[in-house]
């Protein structure tokens, strides 16, 4: 590098220096006003996911770049979550262990300032937030490829807490292994979703002798082969980046969009952000026709739908329970008059909260 060169990249540094110097006493100005709402909402609830919905959406807005928006949501969501920090360190329960997507879900939607707890199952997930050991919770709700996780939705029908966010994660998986090459691999440990998801990948790229191994989590194939020189395993970032694990190959899922969705859930749902969902899971008698007659009332009112799934109902034999999202607010208008008309048509209706729709 020339000597002008050199210069140039020096009087940038001193520009930067001086620049960083503002943003610290900025972002301190910003967590002091932050810590004085916290003295004002003194024990009640401090996080609120519609204002943290509105906060990001609008730095979006007012983005002129060259970062873009994506990336400066990122760094005001850390922002926020360390000012959050300072008014009550949250802790949130997810489905463990260490080095899962749902704590990538959990860091992604909280930032890195709260604390995870890792939980062994999804049942354990909704019993430390319930029983108060934590905050929030984040579980896993669907799949892109693989549809709906029955054991959160199945839990949301009996529980007592509310949905008050939604995180959506693209899922990349990449084949890990403690050594640097493909030789000699002859098991590969992987969640049976991640194993289905990258189906199409092991039979093109790996001998068809090799075993393909389920087990309990991605973070744990990736523990198990990080002991096993002989193995593999399927898991994402965190997981290879906690087992020191190279990626031997990356970004092996079938489908490229392959996303997964992932609910926030806490003793209350949020207030109105401006941008919202509501989920309401909804039982009908077994007859013809039920499906219609609870879908009829929302279209009616001209509530939108973003999901409807069905699930046998665990309480009878033959009866279905229905979980809608809609894009509407629990106190919308049109929405009270079609949650009116649905108790009318209904064994059941439970709205399972109203919350932001994902921002970031
Ligand atoms: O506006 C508030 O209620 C705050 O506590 C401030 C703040 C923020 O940093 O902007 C922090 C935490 C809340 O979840 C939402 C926003």
């Amino acid at each position: 590098m020339s000597d002008q060169q050199l210069q140039l990249i020096q009087q940038h540094r001193e520009a930067i220096d001086a620049l960083d110097a503002q943003i610290l006493q900025l972002i301190n100005e910003r967590a002091q006003h932050a810590h004085q709402i916290g003295v004002i909402k003194g024990s009640g609830v401090v996080y609120r996911p519609e204002r943290e919905a509105q906060v990001l959406t609008r730095i979006k807005e007012i983005n002129q770049g060259p970062l873009s928006g994506e990336a400066v949501a990122r760094l005001f969501r850390e922002i926020m979550s360390a000012c959050l920090a300072l008014e009550k360190p949250l802790t949130i329960a997810y489905l463990g262990p260490e080095g899962t997507f749902t704590q990538a879900a959990a860091i992604k939607h909280f930032g890195h300032a709260a604390n995870t707890l890792p939980c062994a199952s999804i049942d354990e997930v909704f019993r430390v937030v319930e029983a108060g050991s934590a905050d929030y919770a984040v579980a896993p709700v669907e799949n892109s490829t693989e549809g709906a996780v029955g054991r959160t939705l199945d839990l949301m029908v009996g529980s007592s807490l509310k949905i008050c966010g939604e995180v959506v994660l693209r899922i990349h998986h990449h084949l890990l292994r403690a050594s640097d090459n493909m030789a000699g691999i002859e098991r590969v440990y992987a969640h049976a979703q991640a194993l289905a998801q990258c189906h199409e990948w092991l039979n093109q790229n790996l001998p068809a002798q090799v075993e393909r191994i389920s087990v309990s989590s991605n973070a744990e194939a990736a523990r198990m082969a990080s002991l096993d020189p002989t193995c593999a395993a399927i898991a994402g970032d965190a997981a290879a980046e906690k087992y020191v694990l190279n990626k031997l190959a990356q970004n092996i899922e079938d489908e490229p969009n392959n996303t997964t969705r992932f609910l926030v859930l806490g003793a209350q749902s949020s207030a109105r952000s401006g941008k919202d969902k509501t989920s309401l899971v909804i039982s009908a008698p077994n007859r013809a026709g039920a499906l219609h007659a609870v879908a009829e009332p929302l279209a009616r009112n001209g509530v939108s739908m973003t999901k409807f799934e069905s699930r046998p109902s665990r309480t009878g034999l033959w009866e279905y329970v229905f979980f809608a999202d809609v894009e509407a607010y629990i106190d919308d208008e049109n929405m009270q008059t079609a949650l009116a008309e649905l108790q009318q048509v209904a064994a059941f209706v439970k709205v399972l909260g109203s919350y932001p729709q994902a921002v970031i």
